[in-house]
């Protein structure tokens, strides 16, 4: 499969966006038009530009309103076209994009709009150049991928074929069985592009809300797979119009395209009807068993207050690290390190965000295996040296900087407790209170950020992303989407900030970048947790008392439940599988803090109640005499 990428899909100059496309690993660019004419090099000069980074240009675009014009609007365009075939062998490629017509003077007609094509592909064939028409899904007339494959093939013309983006074909759900029988020869080039599913206008939607395959909730799988099957295996290349990528940073967009079509790649293989496509296989998506431990990097002082609050929370100190400063808390199977090393990546991430949640490890079924795929999808490795004896655990670098640990139970990577630890002498004081697993990580990152590690998860872990809630924040509104699998043993929440008045927006100001700002433990009984929490001096977040009234006439709640919540200061939500119960921990430092849920069926995250616990968090943050613990 060979990739590419149009320069309109990254932001900056012309010569940043080759770099960062370059960098990511592409093979080819498609030449927005725009951007060469933004450029003050001649077109030999981007044409030397773009190959001395190693790509080769797939198509020059776009070339507007040409086919179906009355005269002498026709003739003109004609020598518009000779104009841009001029460029096109300076630069050096032989592909320009035709896109169907939108002007209002334009006439329909399928062999008027072949006729025109036709007599453009003989001019082009006098250079050795071609032209692909792609249908817009809101041109005047031709605005269905079959209505343009049949123009192409009335033009009949070697040097005229047909360009296939996904965007205007899933954007008007049009079927793509019609894409099978498309001779693959005709097929000049495959633009691909995916996009959330909202309801607007298609130019407006294709303009400004296209992302990368993967990021969105078109079927793009489903549209390259007819593709294959048609045997082509030309360049497959990414055509992304986003106001949030142009705006942002060229290299991780860039980075984040490339993951997109190898993924793309990998599930389209994976097919059986996959046709002539090369794919280098691998392994696939990792199961995720379960969250293997959370690990805190902390100073001395800090991490005195953190133990603290854990040991209030039920967490016992079960085991030492036997040659670094790394403590284990366990309760139930939640497994909270606290490492004050002076030394490796925790000491690094404590000198840049303070003490944070840095690292997670998630328990898969082949730790190797999900190593390989995780490199394969272009994912970046880490690792640090271990003593002597001791279990070197795979890892990758995952949001903020930070580290995602792959475990399993099949290799040394599932007896790192007794391999790598001493059992704790200490102990006893504390009172268990009935925490029994990690339900979710909630990450907090920019706004802009969202799709890069949706699809960093969903690309690597056997997981799917649920719909964009908005959290409202009183400050702003904070996006919220879930990475999960089916079972549940995989629960992370994306949690994108847009401004730094919210909680979360505050969180990443105040911590110098993204990361984990809360951690949901799962209890089987909420109130008797509660209980033992209370004797533990733990002390809840305190709920406005408001709440619980409008709680009770909302659900129909016996009022003596409601007084139990009340008490406790549990917040309820429920849903068509069942009930839900949340309790929280105060913010310590720049907003970190503590869940406690026990779910009765239910599927969500208490979203409805985010408002009402936020308004409480933030009175919590930064008072005097809390311990000071950046999440
Ligand atoms: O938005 C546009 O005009 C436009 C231009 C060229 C394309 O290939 C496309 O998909 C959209
Ligand atoms: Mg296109």
């Amino acid at each position: 499969m060979k990739t590419s990428i149009a320069t309109v899909s990254i932001s900056g100059e012309l010569p940043d966006k080759l770099t960062a496309i370059a960098a990511a690993g592409f093979d080819g660019v498609e030449i927005f038009e725009n951007d060469f004419l933004a450029f003050d090099g001649s077109p030999a000069d981007v044409g030397r530009m773009v190959r001395d980074h190693g790509l080769e240009i797939t198509l020059f675009q776009p070339f507007r309103d040409f086919e179906g014009m009355p005269e002498p609007h026709r003739s003109r365009t004609f020598v518009r076209a000779e104009r841009k075939f001029d460029v096109m062998q300076q630069l050096g490629t032989d592909l320009l994009l035709v896109c169907s017509n939108v002007s209002p003077i334009s006439l329909g007609g399928i062999d008027r709009a072949a006729a025109d094509l036709r007599e453009l592909g003989e001019r082009a064939a006098k250079r050795g150049l071609k032209v692909g028409f792609e249908a817009l899904a809101w041109s005047r007339h031709i605005h269905d991928h079959r209505d343009a494959w049949e123009i192409v093939r009335r033009a009949d013309h070697p040097n005229i074929g047909l360009i296939l983006d996904s965007f205007h074909t899933l954007s008007r759900k049009l079927e793509v069985n019609s894409i099978r029988s498309i001779p693959k020869e005709k097929i000049f080039i495959v633009q691909l592009a995916d996009a959330p599913l909202i309801d607007m206008d298609l130019l407006y939607w294709s303009r400004h809300f296209r992302n990368m395959p993967g990021e969105g909730d078109l079927p793009v799988a489903e549209f390259t797979r007819a593709i294959a099957e048609t045997g082509y295996d030309g360049y497959f290349s990414l055509e992304i119009f986003n106001d949030q990528f142009r705006g942002g940073a060229a290299k991780p967009i860039a980075a984040d395209g490339h993951r997109s079509l190898i993924y793309l790649g990998d599930q389209v293989r994976r097919h059986p009807d996959a046709g002539s496509l090369t794919v280098k296989p691998m392994p696939e998506r990792a199961p995720v068993q379960r969250v293997g431990f959370v690990e805190f990097a902390a100073a001395d002082e800090d991490a005195a207050d953190l133990t603290a609050i854990l040991k209030t929370l039920g967490f016992r100190k079960a085991a030492s690290h036997r040659s670094k400063k790394v403590d284990l808390y366990q309760q139930g199977d939640i497994r909270i390190l606290v490492n004050t090393d002076d030394n490796g990546f925790a000491s690094s991430s404590y000198a840049v965000h303070g003490s944070s949640a840095y690292a997670v490890a998630l328990v898969v079924d082949d730790a190797q295996q999900a190593m390989e795929r995780a490199l394969a999808l272009d994912a970046e490795p880490f690792s640090q040296p271990v003593a002597a004896g001791e279990v070197e655990l795979p890892a990758i670098r995952g949001v903020g900087g930070g580290l995602l640990y792959l475990l399993d139970d099949k290799s040394d990577l599932g007896r790192i407790w007794d391999i790598d630890f001493e059992p704790s002498v200490e102990g006893g004081e504390v009172e268990e209170a009935g925490l029994r697993r990690v339900d979710h990580i909630a990450q907090t990152v920019a706004y802009e950020e969202m799709p890069t590690w949706l699809l960093f998860y969903t690309s690597i872990f056997a997981a799917a992303k649920t719909p964009m809630v908005d959290i409202i924040d009183p400050a702003g509104v904070v996006r919220s989407q879930v990475v999960e699998n089916a079972s549940g043993s995989l629960r992370l929440t994306l949690n994108g900030a847009e401004n730094r008045r919210t909680l979360a927006g505050h969180f990443i100001a105040e911590t110098f970048g993204s990361g984990i700002q809360h951690l949901a433990f799962h209890t089987d009984d909420i109130f008797a947790t509660a209980a033992a929490l209370r004797r533990n001096g733990f002390r809840p977040l305190q709920i406005s008392p408001n709440y619980y009234d409008d709680v009770e006439a909302r659900f129909g709640l016996e009022p003596a439940l409601t007084e139990r919540l009340r008490a406790a200061n549990i917040l309820y939500d429920r849903d068509e599988h069942g009930e839900f119960f949340q309790l929280y921990s105060p913010t310590y430092g720049e907003g970190f803090f503590f869940e406690i849920i026990e779910r009765r069926g239910y599927r969500g995250y208490g979203a409805a109640n985010a408002i009402f616990r936020i308004a409480a968090l933030k009175k919590h943050l930064r008072p005097e005499g809390l311990p000071k613990i950046n999440g």
